[in-house]
């Protein structure tokens, strides 16, 4: 059996997925026959901290069975039955079949009210890039192993893996992924304005789902913001804007904030991380608020993601939990993320029910995080029965299909724009934004030696950021809220824009001056 591995031999530890350093449990893969791995199968990183006392939990995390197993029926059966097929025949059609809609194009949705339907499809067209430029020198292959094996006997806490390992995105614009189905939120907008409040929280639920979709064979790791960071994000052609702050390194958190047609949402994320040994399991703490103008507040929160097959097998991620939209008119949702097993037939299902205040179920939600979500009105989520009604089923959100040009990253077209510096957009940028951070540019524009020694001295510097914040370094666009550990958005950041004065912001990517170097 290659991948056994004695009990005992893995740490459960603490890992921050963040700091780019190879863990040291890690180079026991050796001693355990564990023989090179090519770039593609790539391999876990992370700092070895905190206790290892925690064997048993391992233990209890893999055998404890999944007691919810009956509640979730085959969403794949019931999707090629013929029922659902002769009710909506033609869900599969694109409406859009030129290539340069498809950023924001919705599939055939023919049982949506046309007047919700086009809802925010009037907004100004934004030209937008449609692939990553050309890699300027040719990839090779690195194998984290050969990596591993030239530094035995060095301490591996202190080795960073190179920035073949990343994708050419911080984390800063990786939370603004989530908004790619942001007409989810204008179509619940305009439900409620119309007084339904039902059909406004179903549109919230396959909003708060959609935001999972991009995260499907996407193996590499986002770019640790440096603290101080932002990332801005101007999209009339969504009618939105978001604005994103590293606003702590330790723990690192990321808090964002985005102004859409008559609503707001906004929510700071820090990651707890537990590293199991094959896999590391990603908790996000922290709620997301969706404000509509008309006083309807949602809030949730994310649900846990673990990366699986860290040591052998193709690296995969998977998001499992219980996900609770609460909102304050009366309705609220529960969405069950159902958990991977290894025998999956069918993953990635998502399940759920809408309540009333009284507790009383009156719709029902299903389908996958990676494809879409359908909604039953009333009560079927029972066992035993459903299906009759399930031909009922009405779409409420489809996946966009993948860019004509894919990248090595697995970018989606929306992710694609994210990145994009044009020249007009250049002069209105603070210094401190996502965009110009010098390796993860040469990064996607495939200079891999330039990117990994920009790399290099951007962590030099950030080895300073526990010392700032120590001394009393604050975020510039974001506060805490009195008596919460919540950042808000305290405003000023698109009138700073308007300005160009960019005067309080530091110069973040730029090199250290000598005087103020630390060991
Ligand atoms: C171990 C390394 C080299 C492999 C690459 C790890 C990749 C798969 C990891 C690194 C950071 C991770 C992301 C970190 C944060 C979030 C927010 C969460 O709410 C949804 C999942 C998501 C978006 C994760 C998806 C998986 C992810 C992209």
């Amino acid at each position: 059996m290659s991948n056994y591995v004695p009990r005992g031999l893995w740490k459960t530890e603490k890992v921050d997925l963040e700091n780019t350093v190879v863990d040291e449990s890690q180079r026991q893969l050796k001693d355990c026959g564990i023989s090179s791995r090519s770039r593609n199968d790539k391999f876990s990183e992370g700092s070895a901290s905190e206790s290892d006392d925690d064997n048993e939990r391992v233990d209890a995390a893999e055998e404890e069975t999944d007691d919810e197993e009956n509640t979730f029926f085959d969403t794949r059966d019931f999707l090629s039955s013929s029922s659902f097929k002769s009710n909506t025949s033609d869900y599969r059609i694109s409406s859009f079949s030129s290539d340069d809609d498809g950023l924001y194009a919705v599939e055939s949705e023919d049982d949506i009210d046309p007047a919700i339907r086009s809802v925010g499809t009037n907004y100004p067209y934004v030209k937008r890039r449609k692939k990553l430029p050309d890699p300027v020198e040719k990839e090779k292959g690195v194998s984290l192993w050969s990596m591993i094996k030239d530094n035995i006997g060095k301490d591996l806490t202190k080795i960073c893996l190179p920035v073949y390992f990343n994708e050419p995105l911080s984390s800063l614009q990786k939370c603004f992924e989530d908004l790619e189905y942001s007409y989810l939120i204008d179509r619940a907008y305009e439900w409620g304005k119309r007084g339904n409040s039902l059909m406004r929280i179903l549109n919230v639920a396959a909003f708060a789902v959609s935001g999972y979709a991009s995260t499907e064979g996407r193996i590499c790791k986002p770019f640790n913001p440096l603290l101080g960071e932002t990332y801005e994000a101007d999209y009339p052609d969504k009618g939105l804007r978001f604005f994103s702050e590293k606003v702590s390194h330790h723990p690192m958190v990321v808090a964002c904030h985005c102004e859409g047609t008559g609503w707001k949402f906004q929510g700071d994320s820090n990651l707890k991380s537990k590293f199991w040994g094959r896999s590391i399991q990603l908790d996000p703490v922290g709620v997301l608020t969706l404000e509509f103008d008309d006083g309807e507040v949602f809030q949730w929160s994310k649900v846990t993601t673990s990366i699986y097959n860290l040591i052998l097998g193709k690296l995969y991620c998977d998001h499992y939990g219980t996900m609770r939209i609460q909102g304050s008119h009366g309705y609220s949702c529960k969405l069950k993320f159902k958990e991977q097993s290894i025998i999956e037939r069918n993953p990635h299902q998502v399940q759920g029910v809408v309540q009333d205040r009284n507790g009383k179920t009156v719709a029902t939600l299903f389908g996958k995080w990676d494809e879409s979500m359908h909604y039953v009105s009333g009560d079927c989520s029972g066992k035993g029965k459903g299906f009759d009604s399930l031909s009922e089923a009405h779409l409420l959100w489809k996946r966009s299909k993948m860019p004509k040009f894919p990248t090595r990253y697995n970018l989606t077209r929306f992710a694609i724009t994210m990145n994009e510096l044009t020249p007009g957009l250049k002069e209105m940028l603070p210094p401190t934004d996502s965009r110009l951070r010098p390796d993860q540019r040469y990064l996607e524009n495939g200079e891999y030696e330039m990117a990994n020694s920009e790399k290099l001295r951007l962590e030099q510097r950030q080895r300073q950021a526990r010392k700032m914040q120590e001394s009393g370094w604050k975020p510039r666009w974001f506060a805490k809220d009195k008596g919460s550990d919540s950042y808000r958005y305290v405003g000023g950041y698109w009138e700073a824009r308007d300005t160009g004065n960019w005067d309080s912001c530091p110069d973040i990517f730029g090199q250290i001056p000598s005087d103020q170097l630390v060991d």
